[in-house]
């Protein structure tokens, strides 16, 4: 028998209190709690609204903080300030206040240490249920932590980090790629310029209409123009060097390529798997460190290991998790990476780099020290030449940037660079 509605929003929300302790107090990144099997024992239900509910509070923590502020005298357990916080941004999205506070008040009221503190969660809610909506929007837009927002406000000056951080807040719709000649009327989705459809409000992907057929798979519309622009031909083949989930191998192999994807972790690559056999497509898999690779190919893919920073529309919990301290170690790899990568390029082939990243340094930065470092090494800037691919995002050195506040009418993008490097023949 299902459980009853009040039990179970009781239970997704004190899942959202578990994710946001972890984030906020271990510097845990989502992925990984849920990979470690934190919300198994939910329905898929449960589990997906406890995950919407913990990034809506990460979105709208500094909003949440500021209505709390007002109201809490003294410091309280980082649980009960969770409990409180996702509760604020529940009742200023409008949600109804008796079914939000009387959640939280039994939240607590249930737990070992803080079930004394009901008490206080449920004067503060209440006050917040009267005030909060009004005050909510007329907050600023969240902003970036300083240790991210300052290299960011550099490199892209600071009216443009205002909307990147407006991008962020807003979340990301559901981006579809498809196998080619696929007719994805049935989804309803929009058609972006580069090709991809894009859904918004999706609800669980696994219920929208061709998923089980394996037609199409889950792809931001930045993520989907590498492959677009490596734009490899039936028999060719390619080395997808990081390349777990596999959005871009699927790509690769939809087009006809001959295609090695290789990743360092058997746990993602176990996911390229499943979802080359949902959609039917075939690849050599390969478990091992891009940096021990051997071989030719026509074409290398190095979608490199990165800050991730063009993904916080998605993972708002990134911010909040680290704190930059790996980002030396992630560029020296990026470099080496793709001085192994040019290695594996036959003469006249071609090298895709790209990252996830808004820095320049694992970017722009990293193909102006390959263009020095390597004589036979040249920016195809041609390739660029794919369909929505907006001039004004093309790089002096001849890459491409793209940036979450890139098509704000449609619902932006993730960040994302790339380049196209052809090797002399
Ligand atoms: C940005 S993700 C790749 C996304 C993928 N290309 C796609 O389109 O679905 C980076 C991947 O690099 C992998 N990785 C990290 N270090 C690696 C290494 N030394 N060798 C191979 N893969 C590595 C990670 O396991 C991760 O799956």
């Amino acid at each position: 028998m299902s459980k009853p509605a009040t039990q179970s929003a009781t239970q997704a929300r004190r899942s959202a209190i578990y994710l946001l302790d972890q984030v906020l107090g271990e510097n845990r990144l989502m992925p990984e709690i849920l990979s470690a099997g934190a919300l198994d024992k939910l329905a898929p239900e449960d589990r997906a609204r406890a995950q919407r509910l913990a990034m809506e509070t990460l979105r709208g923590l500094e909003r949440a903080d500021r209505l709390l502020k007002k109201h809490l005298r003294k410091a309280t357990p980082l649980m009960v300030h969770n409990t409180l916080r996702l509760g604020t941004v529940e009742l200023c999205q409008g949600a109804a206040a008796h079914g939000v506070v009387n959640s939280m008040v039994e939240i607590v009221s249930k737990h070992k240490r803080h079930g004394k503190l009901k008490g206080l969660v449920n004067a503060v809610l209440r006050k917040i249920a009267e005030e909060g909506p009004q005050d909510w929007s007329n907050l600023r837009v969240p902003r970036l932590p300083k240790w991210l927002r300052s290299p960011l406000a550099q490199a892209w000056g600071n009216p443009e980090m205002l909307e990147i951080e407006k991008a962020h807040f807003n979340g990301a719709p559901l981006d579809i790629s498809c196998k080619p000649g696929t007719d994805l009327s049935a989804l309803d989705g929009e058609a972006l310029p580069t090709g991809s459809i894009r859904i918004t409000d999706a609800g669980q992907v696994t219920a929208l209409p061709g998923y089980s057929d394996g037609t199409w798979w889950v792809q931001d519309a930045a993520a989907a123009l590498p492959a677009k622009i490596l734009n490899m031909k039936a028999g060719e083949t390619a080395l997808d060097l990081c390349a777990a989930p596999g959005g871009k191998t699927m790509q690769m192999v939809a087009a006809g390529a001959k295609v090695t994807a290789v990743d360092i972790s058997k746990g993602r690559m176990a996911r390229v798997q499943e979802n080359l056999t949902r959609t039917g497509l075939v690849a050599s898999l390969v478990v091992g460190d891009a940096l021990e690779q051997q071989g030719q190919y026509d074409a290398v893919l190095l979608d490199a290991p990165c800050s991730a920073t063009g993904t916080i529309r998605r993972h708002p919990d990134l911010p909040h998790a680290k704190d930059g301290s790996e980002f030396g170690q992630l560029i020296e790899l990026q470099a080496q990476m793709l001085a192994h990568a040019w290695s594996l390029v036959k003469p006249g082939g071609k090298l895709l780099f790209c990252t996830c990243s808004l820095l320049p340094d694992e970017g722009e930065c990293q193909v102006e020290e390959a263009l020095d470092m390597f004589p036979d090494m040249s920016v195809d800037r041609d390739a660029l030449n794919v369909p929505g691919v907006d001039a004004a995002w093309i790089t002096s050195e001849g890459g491409l940037r793209l940036r979450p506040d890139y098509w704000p009418d449609r619902g932006g993008m993730d960040g994302f660079y790339m380049a196209c490097l052809r090797k002399a023949a």
